[in-house]
């Protein structure tokens, strides 16, 4: 069986799914991760694997970048591939005051201004919200871990655009209490509703939109999630 996106027979995914946005992030992290890792799919170099976690089945696969193509892959996991849960581990650009560069967001919920969430049913604004089950366990687990006021959980923005921003959405949406901006929850949550799944996104301060003095390079970007990583995975096996 394939889909169009992803080149998997059935069962060869595990009911849980990490998602980075970086399919080279998705290796790296099979490979000093799972057990017994195998590539269960490259289609369009999307690369996604299986493996194993304390003896428990986890899988981990890229989504590429923005809503809609995180959409296709996610609609496909939960529709055709037996997924019951889906935790987005990315990167996030802080808004909020007390978000720094390295603190780890646990996504509660996601603003967003895409139209995606707003076709789902007409008339309504759409809350992309997270698993609560999902939420608490890698809350836990960040706790833990003392991981301390490095720990923030809330609301995100999901925005279309990285480059564009209209004048002054940045500091409102934090004077809201918005913790930081990325690109695919908002779809996540969405999908994950369409279909009564469990979706969560655990994300990695990488720069903060006001004030640029300590933000992460590209390649630092690609290596210094191990905290959201870790309550990720705690969510995804809880
Ligand atoms: O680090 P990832 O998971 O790709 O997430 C963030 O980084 C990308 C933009 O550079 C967008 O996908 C955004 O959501
Ligand atoms: O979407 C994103 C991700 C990281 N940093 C940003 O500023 N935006």
């Amino acid at each position: 069986m394939a889909t169009p996106h992803i080149a998997a027979e059935p069962g060869d995914f595990a009911p849980a799914v990490l998602m980075p946005g970086d399919p080279r992030r998705a290796q790296r992290i099979a490979e000093g991760l799972l057990d017994d890792a195998r590539l269960v799919t490259d289609v369009r170099g999307m690369l996604g694997f299986t493996g194993t976690v304390d003896g428990k089945p986890l899988s981990v696969m890229g989504s590429g970048m923005g809503q809609p193509s995180f959409s296709i892959y996610a609609t496909e996991l939960f529709s055709q591939y037996g997924v019951e849960r889906i935790i987005r581990v990315g990167t996030a650009g802080g808004i909020g005051k007390q978000v720094h560069v390295g603190d780890v967001v646990i996504a509660t919920g996601a603003h967003t201004d895409s139209a995606m969430n707003q076709l789902r049913i007409p008339g309504v604004n759409f809350s992309a919200v997270a698993d609560f089950r999902l939420a608490m366990a890698a809350y836990r687990a960040g706790v833990e871990a003392g991981m301390g006021e490095r720990l923030h959980t809330g609301t995100i923005i999901s925005r279309d655009h990285f480059y564009f921003t209209p004048e002054g959405q940045t500091e409102r949406l934090s004077a809201y209490g918005t913790l930081c901006v990325e690109m695919e929850a908002a779809a996540l949550y969405g999908v994950a509703a369409e279909f009564g799944k469990q979706a969560l996104a655990v994300l990695t301060i990488s720069d903060h939109l006001l004030d640029h003095s300590g933000d992460m390079t590209a390649a630092e970007r690609e290596t210094r999630f191990q905290d959201s990583l870790q309550l990720a995975v705690a969510a995804a096996l809880s």
